[in-house]
């Protein structure tokens, strides 16, 4: 565990978290529309479980590495081109095949009980965050909901959650960040935050490996993990 994360670690005044493989299993929608968008460019479909290890680091990512997986890579104004076409594709299918992870709305209702001040800060863009969380009945828990294209540098840059945590009026040191990803634990280490990390999530290496200060199996052991960390931590 990090120097000084003990405190926040087990009664944090804010939690920020990711969305994409944390809150919410989009693989399925994201893989829908990826294929879709390869399609228009007679490639073949991807497997669901390679789209998974392509998602985390924005759209415009997850395009570069899908073509560059079909071995038709994108550069420069193709990989733009690709990103304009996508836009629409992608905005069809942010719900229909989307599910809430386990434990979602048990650990957002257990926070906001004890007086936690909560927000998103996610790679994926601002519309599309909003509308998934509406659809699950999720933004009333949300101060602060920051989007990939909100801010200029994503993910593991740490503008996404000072942004977030600017809006919720909470400062770095007393806040954590819980999400599935490489880019989730570098974004957390540069803003100055704990970070716990997710099993279950779209990274693609094992979270144990990534340096995180807790993993967990899921949100429903959150609560309780966070309890049961000593108070000496
Ligand atoms: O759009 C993505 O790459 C997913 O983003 P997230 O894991 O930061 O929510
Ligand atoms: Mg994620």
């Amino acid at each position: 565990m990090n120097v000084g994360a003990g405190r926040p670690l087990r009664s944090p005044k804010a939690i920020l978290f990711d969305l994409d493989g944390t809150l919410v299993d989009s693989a399925p929608d994201i893989a829908a529309a990826v294929n879709e968008l390869l399609a228009s460019r007679d490639l073949p479909p991807l497997r669901l479980d390679r789209v998974k290890a392509m998602i985390g680091g924005g759209v415009r990512k997850l395009i570069e590495r899908a073509f560059a997986a079909s071995g038709a890579p994108l550069l420069g104004n193709a990989l733009d081109e690709a990103n304009r076409v996508m836009a629409p594709i992608y905005r069809r299918h942010l719900t229909g095949l989307t599910r809430l992870m386990p434990g979602v709305r048990e650990a957002l209702t257990h926070f906001h009980l004890g007086g936690v001040s909560m927000g998103v800060a996610t790679n994926k863009p601002q519309l599309a965050t909003r509308e998934i969380l509406l659809h699950f009945g999720l933004t009333e828990y949300f101060g602060a909901i920051v989007g990939g294209d909100a801010v200029t540098y994503l993910k593991p840059a740490p503008d996404a959650l000072l942004l977030a945590l600017a809006q919720l009026g909470v400062d770095p040191g007393d806040a954590l960040l819980v999400g599935d990803s490489g880019a989730d634990l570098g974004a957390a280490r540069a803003a100055g935050m704990p970070v716990i990390l997710l099993r279950g999530g779209y990274s693609h290496i094992p979270v144990e490996e990534l340096g995180a200060d807790l993993v967990c199996d899921s949100l429903f052991d959150l609560p309780s993990a966070m309890q049961g960390l000593q108070a000496d931590a």
